[in-house]
């Protein structure tokens, strides 16, 4: 198989995250996740696809420490989840963008330093840093409700990456956008992560579309119990463009990805 440019400078990266035979119960007895196996280099950029309740927002929350595996181990960069986590080194953006609506976007982005008592210099400094970085350089003073909802999703996209996570973790961050925005979202998001060769962006969505566009493999998860069935290479260059949706191999993956998902 063809190494990708990309892929082939990151041979000499790291490993950014071990998920090692992972399985989760819930205490009312609900078998969410079973033998979950998936190693993560540095700069990679995974998607996760599945139907609803297969588990996908299981594994983020072990992967980010907020619940643990009832079964195997997970790691970030050597480490357990829950210390990564506080070493800033892991992100989260949700659907729901969870801005403060009376609060400016430049506070809205920099809470998170503000949380940890970062002075007000160094705060506005990298407030601007990561406004620009989303194309949202002009609305610092402005409030969250005066936004489109993939405005919105920007500054959430700002705030994550206000801390330089090395580990950012999406939850279908696109799901409730149209498509048009959702496109242009994701030509960003590629453009953001390609000045960053080290972050690592794991991805879910309902959208095999989207999962293909983004990623550089794409792993496909079953339900009942939630197991991870296959993984997927999208081995296709970067920077992709429009032209990359309406390439054979675009099809080729979409019908590969799709079968794995009907079974
Ligand atoms: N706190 C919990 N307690 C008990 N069961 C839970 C809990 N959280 C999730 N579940 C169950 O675990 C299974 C996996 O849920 P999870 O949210 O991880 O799936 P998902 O693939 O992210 O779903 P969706 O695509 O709908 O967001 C589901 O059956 C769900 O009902």
């Amino acid at each position: 198989m063809l190494l990708t440019e990309r892929q082939a400078t990151e041979s000499n990266k790291g490993t950014m995250l071990v998920i090692d035979d992972v399985g989760k119960i819930y205490p009312n007895g609900t078998i969410a996740v079973q033998h979950a196996n998936l190693n993560v280099g540095e700069g990679e950029f995974l998607c996760f696809v599945g139907p609803s309740g297969c588990g996908k927002s299981t594994i983020f929350n072990m992967i980010a420490g907020l619940t643990e595996p009832t079964s195997g181990s997970l790691s970030v960069l050597g480490d357990s989840p829950k210390a990564a986590r506080k070493r800033n080194e892991i992100a989260f953006v949700f659907q729901e963008h969870t801005l403060l609506p009376w609060s400016k976007l430049i506070d809205n982005v920099t809470m998170p330093l503000t949380l940890r008592g970062v002075s007000k210099k160094e705060r506005v400094a990298e407030g601007e840093r990561v406004l620009e970085l989303v194309g949202l350089k002009d609305y610092t003073k402005v409030l969250p409700r005066e936004l489109s909802g993939g405005m919105k999703m920007r500054v959430s996209i700002a705030r994550a990456l206000i801390s330089r996570p090395k580990l950012l973790l999406m939850d279908e961050p696109f799901g409730a956008l149209d498509e048009i925005t959702r496109q242009t979202l994701q030509d960003e998001l590629l453009n953001i992560w390609e000045q960053d060769k080290k972050m690592s962006v794991l991805f879910i969505t309902h959208n095999v579309f989207e999962s293909i566009f983004l990623s550089t493999r794409v792993v496909v998860m079953t339900p009942r119990p939630g197991k991870i069935s296959d993984i997927i290479d999208i081995p296709s260059l970067y920077p992709r463009d429009d032209e990359f949706r309406t390439r054979p191999a675009f099809g080729d993956y979409v019908r590969r990805v799709s079968e794995v998902l009907k079974h």
